[in-house]
C-alpha cells in the first residue's frame, strides 16, 4: 500500500482577510526561512480536526504592498511549516460583464505581467525550469468548486487571471487590452506566489473574489479602494464559510497528487551536482530537499 499523506492545508488571505474563524488550538507563530521575512507571523490551528496554516499576505492591518511582498519567504515558511497545500484567497478586479462584484471564480490561468519582483527559489548555482504550464492544482480546483456550490456560492469554474504590478488600478486602454486577451479578473499578488508554490512542490488554487468591475466597465469609470473594501467585508464572510467547508474535504489523507504538483522537481533541476553553490542548496532545505537529498 502507497503512503497516504496527512495533508496540512495553508491558506493566504488576501485584502480583508487577516484572519480565519473556529480555528481551533489557534496560535500565531514565527517562522523564520532564509529568504527573509514572511509577511507576518503564521497563524497555527485546526478546523474540523484538520491541520491548518494561516498566512495574511498583506500582514495584519495590510501593511505590505503586493511588489514589496516576500513572496519566497511567505512559501518557504508554508511549506517549513508543514503544509501541503496552498488556498490562496484573493481580492480581484472583473474584465468580464458575466463576472460581478461578489462572484468568485476558480481561475485556472494567469499572465503574468509583474516585472518587479523574485520569482524563484533558484539561480546560478542551482537552476531549475519547473513546468507551470497547469499552475493551479485540479484535485483543489474540484474541491473548491464543490463546496462553493453546495453553499450556493455565485461561482465559475475556470479563468484568466492577469497579475499586474501595481500599485495603481489599470488605465482604461490595459483594461480593454486585458480583456481583448480573454482574461477574467485582474488583480496584482497571485503572480509569483503560484510560480513559488509549485517550485516548493505544493498544490495551489486561487479562489479569485470579485470586488469591482474594473475600470473599462461605463459603471466603475475609477476603480477606488471603498468601493473595494465595501464588496470585500461581504466577501470575506462567504470566503470564511467557503473555508470551513473545504478544509474537512481536502484534509482526508491523499495519495500522491494526480495532477504531480508534489512531484514538480523531479525533472526540472538541470545544473551538474559538482556545478552546486552549497550556499545556495542550503537555502533550498525546505523547498527542494525532497529531491536535493535523493540526488
Ligand atoms: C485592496 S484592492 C487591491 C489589492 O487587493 C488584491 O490583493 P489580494 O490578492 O491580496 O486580495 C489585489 O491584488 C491588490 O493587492
Ligand atoms: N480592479 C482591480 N485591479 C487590480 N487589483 C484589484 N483588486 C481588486 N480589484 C482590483
Amino acid at each position: 500500500m502507497p503512503e497516504l499523506i496527512e495533508p496540512v492545508i495553508g491558506l493566504i488571505g488576501g485584502s480583508g482577510l487577516y484572519d480565519i474563524d473556529g480555528l481551533e488550538e489557534r496560535e500565531w507563530r514565527r517562522v523564520f526561512t532564509p529568504w527573509g521575512e514572511p509577511s507576518d507571523e503564521l497563524l497555527f490551528g485546526r478546523l474540523a480536526g484538520v491541520r491548518c496554516v494561516f498566512l495574511p499576505r498583506h500582514g495584519r492591518g495590510h501593511p505590505t504592498p503586493p511588489s514589496a511582498l516576500n513572496y519566497r519567504a511567505n512559501i518557504d515558511a508554508l511549506k517549513r511549516a508543514g503544509v501541503t497545500e496552498i488556498l490562496s484567497l484573493s481580492a480581484v478586479g472583473s474584465l468580464r460583464e458575466d463576472l460581478p462584484p461578489g462572484h468568485f471564480v476558480i481561475v485556472d490561468q494567469f499572465i503574468d505581467r509583474t516585472f518587479a519582483r523574485e520569482k524563484s527559489f533558484f539561480g546560478t548555482g542551482c537552476v531549475a525550469h519547473v513546468s507551470v504550464a497547469h499552475p493551479v492544482c485540479p484535485r483543489l480546483g474540484d474541491a473548491l468548486e464543490g463546496a462553493a456550490r453546495g453553499l450556493g456560492l455565485p461561482v465559475t469554474r475556470g479563468g484568466t487571471y492577469l497579475v499586474m504590478e501595481g500599485p495603481q488600478f489599470s488605465t482604461k486602454a490595459e483594461s480593454e487590452l486585458y480583456r481583448q486577451w480573454g482574461c477574467s479578473v485582474i488583480g496584482m499578488t497571485n503572480m509569483p506566489e503560484a510560480k513559488l508554490a509549485r517550485e516548493a512542490e505544493l498544490c495551489y488554487a486561487t479562489v479569485a473574489m470579485v470586488t469591482d468591475f474594473d475600470c473599462w466597465h461605463p459603471d466603475h469609470d475609477h476603480v477606488t479602494v471603498d468601493q473595494v473594501v465595501k464588496v470585500l467585508l461581504g466577501n470575506a464572510d462567504k470566503a470564511k464559510a467557503l473555508v470551513k467547508a473545504v478544509v474537512p474535504e481536502l484534509g482526508k489523507p491523499r495519495g500522491l497528487c494526480p495532477a504531480g504538483c508534489d512531484r514538480a522537481l523531479d525533472h526540472a533541476i538541470i545544473t551538474a551536482p559538482e556545478k552546486r553553490d552549497p550556499a545556495l542548496l542550503q537555502k533550498l532545505d525546505a523547498v527542494a530537499g525532497r529531491v536535493l537529498r535523493a540526488a
